[in-house]
């Protein structure tokens, strides 16, 4: 995110201002961006809901969303005043095409007052069942016929197959063109996230090793300590691995093994990640059963206090088959990747919340050197996400002192030590705002991830492969341990605060 891409003058309809992303993400990251100078002189912000409220009403439900939580807070009486009178209210219900007219009304008011171009931005922080009659309301309402620029924002989750996803896509490209189309993965939005390009075609050190002549395993955990919340009437039905796998955990994958785009550009970038994708090795329904590990919570202990089990969570289903736990050994069949095993696992009720990507070496020939007490250990690059961003590097040393005895050391780069890093939905937003697609995600990535899910997903619905159960507290079933020690691997710990948790290997395992 830079300000060299100054952003022009627009208009934000942002439809569910009433709604949980809005007050929890959006408008936070709006009021950080214009703290920061990203958003330009000129623009107006038109929430739209089905609740009444006038804009006044409107701006102070936003002044309350930043004051609870916003990573920058309002310091300033004169500063805020400045920021909201952007922001407009209009009623209405988006299945409605009499509704538009409002919006329409108050959109044309502002482009006319500032005489700004008409660039215009939808975002659509609704239910994805409403996606589709929006994008066609907005067209029929004439919203979409403007001078200037146009563009989508729209959250996941996009469909709940390849099927119902390409139905939707169809729909919405009657309206947009797939350059108009900003499909969020917040994921992508994260500093770290994006950082792994950097490091990876930015450091002469890592390229030439990023392949399975050196690299061992790869293993990506995003581990969450909360349990389905008041979600459960869409969670239920999604389940980790549409809810996290099919975007996230994949996104991270496509980062890690993408080739060198052939320039710094979106296109590029989409084109290597999507081929990725086309690599990634597709499971039968049966062979799901030997590669993929679905669980479920059950009750245990978050941070000391107890916690229920999954199926006494308010609005589960008490027989729920959903998962709440997803681990898989996935494989990118080109000529990087062959052989080298991609360890993923996401799952709730957690030991910890933290996103992390462990880049495992291969071990030099232990029985030469240096090995007198069998405590060397593999060379780590560890890639922090969150909470903690930042990156370190466990190499193997000299203990102080002795006789060629060897010690795991760490170097360490941290992210957002000495100050805090934008928020995703900022980088986001602000990308959409200038036009630039690199961390949105392509329609052929969703498609292609279906494409793997899918199979999976039957199988699992079929119940031809067993549902497992971990303990709220635990770092998942025993079957996601299983399936490492099948090639002699162990998932290796969080990093932080004591370096010896990764290389001690009997600890390691009862993780
Ligand atoms: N909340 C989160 O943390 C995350 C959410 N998302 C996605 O973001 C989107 C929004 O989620 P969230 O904010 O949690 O949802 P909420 O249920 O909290 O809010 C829904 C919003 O949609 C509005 N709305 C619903 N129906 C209509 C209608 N017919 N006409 C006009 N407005 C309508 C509601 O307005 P009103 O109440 O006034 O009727 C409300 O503003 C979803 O796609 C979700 O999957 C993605 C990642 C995280
Ligand atoms: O998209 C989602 O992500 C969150 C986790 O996001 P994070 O940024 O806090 O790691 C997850 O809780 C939620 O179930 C899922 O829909």
């Amino acid at each position: 995110m830079t300000q060299s891409a100054m952003a022009k003058p627009f208009t934000m309809v942002l439809f569910g201002a009433t709604g949980d992303l809005a007050k929890r993400k959006l408008f936070p990251a709006l009021f950080s961006l214009y703290k920061n100078k990203f958003l330009p002189e000129h623009f107006r912000l038109i929430g739209v809901g089905r609740s009444t409220r006038d804009h006044e009403a409107f701006r102070q439900s936003v002044r309350e969303s930043i004051d609870s939580f916003g990573r920058l807070k309002v310091a300033d009486e004169n500063e805020w005043q400045q920021f909201i009178q952007h922001f407009y209210y209009a009623v209405a219900d988006v299945t409605n095409p009499e509704g538009y007219k409002g919006i329409k009304d108050l959109v044309e008011e502002y482009e006319n007052k500032y005489q700004v171009p008409p660039n215009r931005l939808f975002y659509l922080s609704l239910a994805p069942d409403l996606f589709a009659t929006v994008s066609t309301n907005l067209r029929l309402s004439g919203l979409t016929e403007t001078g200037g620029w146009k563009r989508l924002i729209i959250e996941k989750p996009i469909g709940h197959d390849y099927d119902s996803a390409k139905k939707l896509n169809e729909q919405i490209k009657q309206t947009f063109t797939e350059q108009e189309i900003y499909r969020i993965d917040h994921y992508l939005g994260k500093e770290m996230v994006q950082n792994i390009e950097v490091m990876r075609f930015a450091n002469s050190l890592f390229e030439p090793i990023w392949n399975n002549h050196y690299i061992e395993s790869v293993q990506i955990t995003a581990s969450e300590t909360v349990g389905v919340e008041d979600r459960a009437s869409y969670y239920d039905h999604a389940g980790a691995l549409r809810d996290m796998v099919q975007n996230h955990m994949l996104q991270m994958l496509m980062m890690v093994c993408m080739e060198p785009p052939s320039r710094l550009k979106t296109e590029a970038i989409h084109d290597e990640k999507i081929k990725v994708l086309r690599s990634l090795r597709r499971y039968t329904e049966e062979e799901a059963g030997k590669y993929m590990i679905r669980g479920q919570y059950v009750d245990g202990e978050i941070n000391g206090k107890p916690v229920p089990a999954y199926r006494n969570e308010k609005n589960v289903d008490p027989g729920s088959m959903t998962e709440t736990f997803v681990a898989g050994k996935l494989f990118v069949d080109n000529l990087r990747w062959a052989g080298v095993p991609f360890y993923i696992r996401t799952g709730k009720r957690m030991p910890e919340k933290m996103t992390q990507i462990i880049i495992e070496f291969k071990e030099m020939p232990k029985n030469l050197y240096f090995n007198k007490d069998n405590n060397l250990g593999p060379n780590l690059l560890v890639i922090s996400i969150q909470p903690q961003e930042g990156v370190n590097l466990i190499l193997n040393a000299k203990k102080p002192g002795s006789d060629n005895q060897v010690m795991p050391i760490s170097m360490e780069f941290c992210n957002n030590c000495e100050q805090g890093s934008p928020e995703a939905y900022e980088s986001l937003i602000y990308d959409a705002i200038v036009g630039d697609q690199t961390f949105f995600t392509h329609w052929e990535e969703v498609s292609l991830a279906w494409k793997f899910i899918d199979p999976i997903r039957r199988a699992w619905d079929e119940n031809r492969h067993p549902l497992t159960f971990y303990r709220s507290g635990s770092w998942g079933p025993q079957e996601a341990h299983d399936l490492l020690a099948a090639n002699g691997h162990v998932w290796r710990p969080a990093i932080a605060k004591d370096i010896s948790r990764i290389v001690k290997a009997n600890e390691v395992v009862t993780r």
